[in-house]
Formats: structure tokens, C-alpha cells, sequence
């Protein structure tokens, strides 16, 4: 559309390895985020090397569950283009283009940074598709894509969704999603007692008393969402999976709770509430790993809801939330935190600035 006024939405994701050879470089890659090991040069470099060594052939085997790699990918392009779609009524004379910017694997948040530029885009939002804020994650996609967007010399404007652990619409798509899985569970064992699961990527625990709001916000989004199911509180916990490495995680962790629900031969319903489309975490480990586990310890039912993907209302509030930055005149804010976060829908915190 010749002289469109030209919104770029640029989704932040972990990624993941395309491939078997990937595997290797794209742990070197998370495990040399400054964000990830807060230790200095040389010795994280050196660090990163050793872990993605050594964990490479235990990745290797879960990405060659999948096919070889990550589905990562694809299912982000999917949540990109119904996004392009939910954002098409902007008005004549604009134009929608979503663009995706992975930390660990292509496409990097360089080459999303590069493709944005050569786009043309007037106006830019930086949307994560991590519901819940983390230093981890959100903080490091933030501060990889300023340091590019300054090498580059992008100077549209730049807003940053910070985090939405609560967006009704993101809680209306949890809620229903979690609803299916429990009927199904209930229909599997009508006479047991049910066991709903809010599994959540883990932190090491030293991450999280630092002030990291990350699991605050995985709180906030759970208890938005019984709420709209109406849980009972004894029918329900929120739990961790994926820890790495030797240091102390926060808990509890979501394979101890599915063993002790299941060897007290409940149904159980497990829900991913940090991610929003499916990939190793939730096809290997909670499927097949934690299904494994469940059956064997005597569960009476064993449902994994699917993640939220492209469900209408998640697609919705992602483009409320889009919208919403359009429209801020918000001045730069230092980064998210637990308590300018506490109790809302989304965060206070969406940043404007080039
Ligand atoms: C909610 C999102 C995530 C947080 C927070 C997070 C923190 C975090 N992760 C690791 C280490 C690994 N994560 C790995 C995979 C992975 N992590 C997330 C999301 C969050 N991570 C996703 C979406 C994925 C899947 C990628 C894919 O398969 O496509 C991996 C690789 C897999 C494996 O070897 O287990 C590692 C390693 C740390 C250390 C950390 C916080 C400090
Ligand atoms: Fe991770
Ligand atoms: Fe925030």
C-alpha cells in the first residue's frame, strides 16, 4: 500500500533448534546470556561451552522426539499471522506486519531488528510471548533487541508490552482451554478425585529473591483464572518443571507433585500457564516424560491441556494489548517489578521510546 502508515509487531521467543546440529549452539546460546548466568567474560563463555557440551546429547534425544528439532518456530509463525489478521481493522492507510524475534535461535532478534528496517516500519511495539515478566527471558529479548535497534539505527518509535500475566483475554482462552482438559479427565475417571496441575517453567531461586517478578505474575494468572473456572482451592496447585543445573529451583517441582497425585490414584490435569505454544517443554517433558511417570505411579487419569496457540481470545488479547501500546504516551520506566506489577491485569509498566 503505497505511503501506509507502517505498525511492525515484533514478537519476543525463546526459540528453539531447528535441527540435530543446532541443538549444541542454541544451549551455548542460552547459557551465555548474561541474563541466564550472571557471570563475567570469560568465564561465562567458558561455562556456557561446558554446560552446552555436556547437555547437548540429553537435548539431542528430546529434540529427535519431536522430529529432530523444535516446533518452536512454526507454531510462533501460526500466533504471528492470526495476530496480522486480529490487527487488520487498524484502519485504511495502515499496514500490519508481525515479525518474529527469537533469543536463542533463528531468527535471532538481529536479523527480526534488520527485517523490520528494511520493512520501513513508522511505528514499533515489542510484544513478548511470555505472559509473565522475567529477567530471563522478557528482560533479555528487551535488552539484545535495544543494543540492535541502536546498531542499526532504527528510530521509529519503540514500545515495549511488558508483561500481562492477568489480560482477560489470555485468562478467557487459559480458562477454557483448562475447562475442556478437566471434563476430559472427569469422563476418563468419573469416580476420582481431580488434580489440576498450573505448571510453570522454573527459576533458580536465587533469580526470584533477587526480585524477579516472574513468579508473582505465574501466581497472578492462576488465580485469574479459577477464579473464572471456579476451582476449589484444594483441587488445584501451581507447580515447576524444566530445572537445569545444580542450583536450588523454586517449587514444587511439577514431576514430585504428578507423582504423589498420581500414587493417590487421582485424575490429573496439567496445564502449562508460562508457555503459550508447544514445543519440547510441553510435547517431551510434560507428555511423554510426565505421562510416563503419572501412569506408572498409578494415576487414575493422566490430561495435559493444550497451550493457548492461536486461540481466538488469546489472539484478541494479544491484539488489545498491541493497541493498547499504540495509544501510550508512556515515558521510558526502568524495567518491570514485583510490586508495580501487584494485582494487575497487565502491567503498568508498557515502555515507550526509540
Ligand atoms: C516461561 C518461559 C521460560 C523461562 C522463565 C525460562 C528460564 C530458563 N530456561 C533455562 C534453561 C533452558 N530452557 C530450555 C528450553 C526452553 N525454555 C523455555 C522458556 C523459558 N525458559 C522454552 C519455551 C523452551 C523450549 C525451547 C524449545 O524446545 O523450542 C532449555 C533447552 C531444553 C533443555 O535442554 O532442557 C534449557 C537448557 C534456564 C537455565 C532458565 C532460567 C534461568
Ligand atoms: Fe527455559
Ligand atoms: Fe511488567
Amino acid at each position: 500500500m503505497p505511503g501506509a502508515r507502517r505498525i511492525a509487531i515484533v514478537l519476543f521467543n525463546l526459540g528453539g533448534p531447528d535441527r540435530q546440529e543446532a541443538v549444541q549452539p542454541f544451549l551455548f546460546n542460552l547459557f551465555n546470556d548474561p541474563n541466564i548466568i550472571a557471570l563475567p567474560n570469560p568465564f561465562r563463555y567458558l561455562l556456557a561451552k561446558l554446560i552446552a557440551k555436556r547437555r547437548a546429547p540429553v537435548a539431542r534425544a528430546v529434540y529427535q522426539k519431536m522430529g529432530g528439532g523444535s516446533p518452536i518456530l512454526p507454531n510462533t509463525e501460526v500466533q504471528a499471522r492470526a495476530l496480522e489478521a486480529a490487527l487488520g481493522d487498524l484502519g485504511p492507510g495502515t499496514e500490519v506486519g508481525c515479525f518474529i524475534a527469537m533469543r536463542y535461535w533463528h531468527p535471532f532478534t538481529e536479523e527480526a531488528a534488520k527485517a523490520v528496517l528494511q520493512w520501513g516500519a513508522d511505528e514499533i511495539v515489542l510484544l513478548p510471548l511470555y505472559p509473565q515478566f522475567s529477567t530471563t527471558t522478557t528482560a533479555s529479548s528487551y535488552r539484545v533487541w535495544k543494543a540492535a535497534a541502536r546498531k542499526l539505527g532504527l528510530k521509529a518509535p519503540q514500545r515495549l508490552v511488558c508483561c500481562y500475566p492477568a489480560e482477560p483475554g489470555f485468562v478467557a482462552a487459559l480458562a477454557d482451554i483448562t475447562a475442556g482438559a478437566i471434563a476430559k479427565a472427569r469422563a476418563e475417571a468419573p469416580q476420582a478425585r481431580l488434580r489440576v496441575i498450573f505448571s510453570a517453567h522454573g527459576l533458580p531461586k536465587k533469580i526470584v529473591d533477587k526480585g524477579d517478578p516472574y513468579v508473582a505474575q505465574v501466581e497472578a494468572t492462576v488465580a485469574a483464572t479459577v477464579t473464572k473456572l471456579g476451582l476449589a482451592a484444594d483441587d488445584w496447585i501451581i507447580a515447576y518443571q524444566s530445572r537445569v543445573g545444580p542450583l536450588e529451583w523454586v517449587g514444587p517441582a511439577t514431576d514430585v507433585v504428578i507423582e504423589e497425585a498420581a500414587r493417590a490414584g487421582q485424575a490429573i490435569v496439567v496445564v502449562p500457564v508460562a508457555f503459550v505454544s508447544e514445543h519440547s517443554e510441553t510435547l517431551v517433558e510434560l507428555d511423554i516424560e510426565y505421562g510416563e511417570l503419572a501412569h506408572e505411579a498409578g494415576a487414575a487419569a493422566y490430561v495435559r491441556a493444550p497451550t493457548v496457540d492461536a486461540h481466538e481470545r488469546f489472539i484478541a488479547g494479544l491484539a488489545g494489548l498491541a493497541r493498547d501500546a499504540l495509544g501510550t504516551t508512556a515515558p521510558i520506566r526502568p524495567g518491570c517489578t514485583r510490586d508495580a506489577c501487584k494485582g494487575r491485569e497487565q502491567c503498568a509498566m508498557t515502555q515507550a521510546g526509540a
